[in-house]
């Protein structure tokens, strides 16, 4: 190694899948890198480059060692990139990301240029297993980043087991009946709250043991980082430990990175365009009066379940924020959605947006409830903002998550598998009225313990030290 090279710092690359909530965790920690004076690439789909430079101002250049690289997803342009099969229509994109970037890797020389040594390791997002047999092949360290909780991480990690205790299919058990084969959640999950592709007739399902392989690849990483923080899921992270080499706990990643940013305006990859009007709109109304809604960026709704909301919203007569992501609607009719008592109870009550500058919105004084899918990074982020929830989780490891808000840390409702404007309407009269103090007062409590965290001297501050060193030691 030349004198030159030796001084230059590590070089991190970080590989998300390319999917908003994914790459909004994963940035969170680039750039968390970056303040320690890493060099990061973050390889980004051509497809979300594109799309991230139109929507938003390019913040991300205030760090002079951080770099896109945009890759082909191998998908064609006009692909939704939504939905609940999301992990099936990623598949190809995947398996084409896998080849091109061995490619790209092996003839870019890995990276490496006058001021940036070659990449020193790979923090990969847990979903992309070629990195794995990358890593290997090529002999670089390699670290996987998991971007959904712990426990949905574990309950993908345990599905063995369900299947060998016969907990899965549940059709005979019943969704109610509380699971006793993962340990550390015997005494609240129940079949019900299992990750969605859980959900199967049979056994064999290719998608439950692709998702249980990809949980059991973590192992093969020499260490896994997760956005998460010791006092929300500590027993489940001790479990977690045991089958890992290194484990760092490092969330919740938007506040880690406000905490030592020292400010409050972190730059956004969004994919959409914010729409700010809302925080006009916020500004007027009354402290605590308004319940947000957001799905999220994957989810598709159907237009009665868009019906079922609207009327349950309008009926609580309480104020409402509503992010109604652009094509999100399946079976979109736009004649027939329009209602004139809807259109009448939303000018009085409510306000639209196509996507919301959601940390903001969480944040705002007038904001006493989120209406959401559960999705981790939207869990987290209210968590940070001591918001309490009503969740309707709709795929994946979001069923999960709304059992922790409603029975583990108690901060909000459960509404999982029903939506009708009657269960809609009193969970939010519950939300935002009856119950409003008790759930305010435990987000509270978490909100102080999610900032204590990543404040100096806290359990994720001192994780993040931790992958620091470790990323520090791996240069040789
Ligand atoms: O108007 C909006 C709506 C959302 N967001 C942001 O978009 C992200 C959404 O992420 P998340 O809440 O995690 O939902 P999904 O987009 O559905 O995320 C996918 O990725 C997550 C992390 O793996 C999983 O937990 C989810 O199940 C999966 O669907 C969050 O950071 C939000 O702040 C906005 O900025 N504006
Ligand atoms: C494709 C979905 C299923 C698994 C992925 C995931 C995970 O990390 O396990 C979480 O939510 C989704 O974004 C992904």
């Amino acid at each position: 190694m030349c004198s030159k090279e030796s001084k230059l710092p590590p070089h991190v690359l970080i590989f998300p899948l390319p999917a908003q909530g994914h790459m909004n965790s994963m940035l969170h920690l680039a750039q968390l890198l970056c303040l320690s004076d890493i060099h990061v690439t973050f390889v980004v789909s051509e497809f979300n480059h594109r799309r991230m430079l139109t929507a938003t101002d390019s913040a991300l250049e205030r760090y002079p060692g951080f770099r896109f690289q945009p890759i082909p997803d191998g998908l064609p342009e006009d692909h939704p990139r939504v939905g609940d099969r999301m992990i099936g229509c990623f598949e190809p994109a995947i398996k084409f990301m896998g080849s091109y970037f061995d490619k790209m890797m092996g003839e870019k020389d890995l990276l490496a240029s006058a001021n940036t040594r070659p990449v020193t390791c790979i923090i990969a997002d847990d979903v992309l297993s070629f990195a794995a047999d990358f890593a290997a092949a090529r002999g670089i360290p390699l670290i996987y980043f998991r971007t959904i909780s712990a426990s949905a991480f574990w309950a993908f990690f345990c599905i063995d087991r369900l299947v060998e205790a016969n907990e899965i299919p549940f059709q005979e058990i019943g969704m109610d009946e509380l699971v006793k084969s993962i340990p550390g959640m015997e005494g609240f999950l129940r079949c019900r709250d299992l990750p969605s592709f859980c959900r199967v007739d049979d056994t064999n399902d290719p998608t439950l043991w692709s998702l249980f392989n990809i949980a059991r690849q973590t192992a093969r990483a020499k260490a896994v980082i997760m956005n998460t923080f010791g006092y929300l899921e500590q027993p489940i992270l001790s479990n977690i430990s045991k089958h890992m080499p290194r484990i760092y706990a490092i969330g919740p990643g938007n506040a880690h990175l406000r905490s030592r940013l020292g400010d409050t305006s972190t730059p956004s990859a969004s994919l959409w365009t914010e729409d700010r009007n809302c925080i006009n709109w916020l500004n007027a109304q009354e402290t605590k009066s308004v319940i947000y809604v957001s799905f999220g960026s994957i989810a598709m709704v159907t237009r009665e379940q868009i019906l079922e909301f609207w009327h349950g919203l309008v009926n609580s007569k309480h104020k409402f924020l509503w992010v109604m992501r652009p094509g999100s609607i399946t079976g979109e009719d736009e004649d027939q959605i329009p209602d004139v008592e809807l259109e009448k109870g939303t000018k009085e009550n409510g306000y639209m947006v196509e996507w919301a500058p959601q940390e903001e919105v969480l944040n705002h004084p007038a904001v006493g409830g989120f209406l959401t899918h559960s999705g981790w990074n939207s869990t987290l982020e209210s968590i940070v903002a001591g918001v309490p929830m009503i969740c309707w989780p709709y795929f994946g490891d979001q069923m999960v998550n709304s059992r922790l808000v409603s029975e583990v840390w108690k901060i909000g409702l459960d509404i999982k598998d029903s939506c009708n404007r009657a269960a809609i309407e009193n969970a939010v009269r519950e939300l935002m009225g009856v119950r409003r103090d008790e759930f305010l007062e435990r987000a509270d409590h978490l909100a102080k313990m999610a900032k204590q965290a990543v404040n100096e001297g806290g359990s994720s501050y001192c994780d993040l030290n931790g992958l620091i060193e470790y990323i520090d030691s791996l240069i040789i």
